[in-house]
């Protein structure tokens, strides 16, 4: 693991959250971008060497969408920048950690990802990060 990539933020309203995000931060999002297979719209926020990625449901199924339903708005994920990803799925899984998908899948801001189990980590939704090939 070479870094936090960013923190996953779920929220209800992607604009007013944009607001308030650059009124934190002190600046704006520098992109938005839906990922339909996971079923969000992303907005980033570039802080030092990681990012703030909030993230809005785009339906009733969507991850987000149930977790704000079962949790409501806060931290969704922490994403961890790796340098070989399919490695680290393979490590992490001699490990004993349960991967979500033991397969790079598309992100957003050209990456490709990979989730573990929240269960396995203390509770906490880990996202592997890695630049797309
Ligand atoms: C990829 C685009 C973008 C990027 O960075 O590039 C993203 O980050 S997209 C982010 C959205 N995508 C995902 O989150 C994919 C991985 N997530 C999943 O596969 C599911 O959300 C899963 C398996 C974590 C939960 O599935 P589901 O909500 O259908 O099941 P449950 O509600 O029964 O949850 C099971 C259990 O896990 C707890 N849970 C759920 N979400 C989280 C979370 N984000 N952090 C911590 N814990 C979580 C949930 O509360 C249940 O526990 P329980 O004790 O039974 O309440
Ligand atoms: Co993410």
């Amino acid at each position: 693991m070479n870094k936090i990539e960013h923190i996953g933020i779920a929220v209800k309203d992607l604009e007013a959250a944009n607001r308030t995000y650059k009124a934190v931060l002190g600046s704006k999002n520098y992109k938005t971008e839906t990922v339909e297979s996971e079923g969000v719209i992303t907005s980033f926020f570039k802080i030092g060497e990681s990012k703030i990625e909030l993230l809005a449901g785009t339906n009733a199924n969507s991850p987000v969408s149930k977790f704000i339903e079962k949790r409501g708005e806060g931290i969704h994920h922490i994403a961890f920048h790796v340098s070989d990803i399919k490695a680290e799925i393979e490590r992490l899984k001699e490990e004993g950690f349960r991967l979500l998908n033991e397969t790079p899948k598309p992100g957003a801001d050209y990456k490709q990802v990979a989730f573990m189990h929240p269960k396995d980590a203390n509770g906490v939704l880990i996202e592997l990060c890695q630049e797309k090939e």
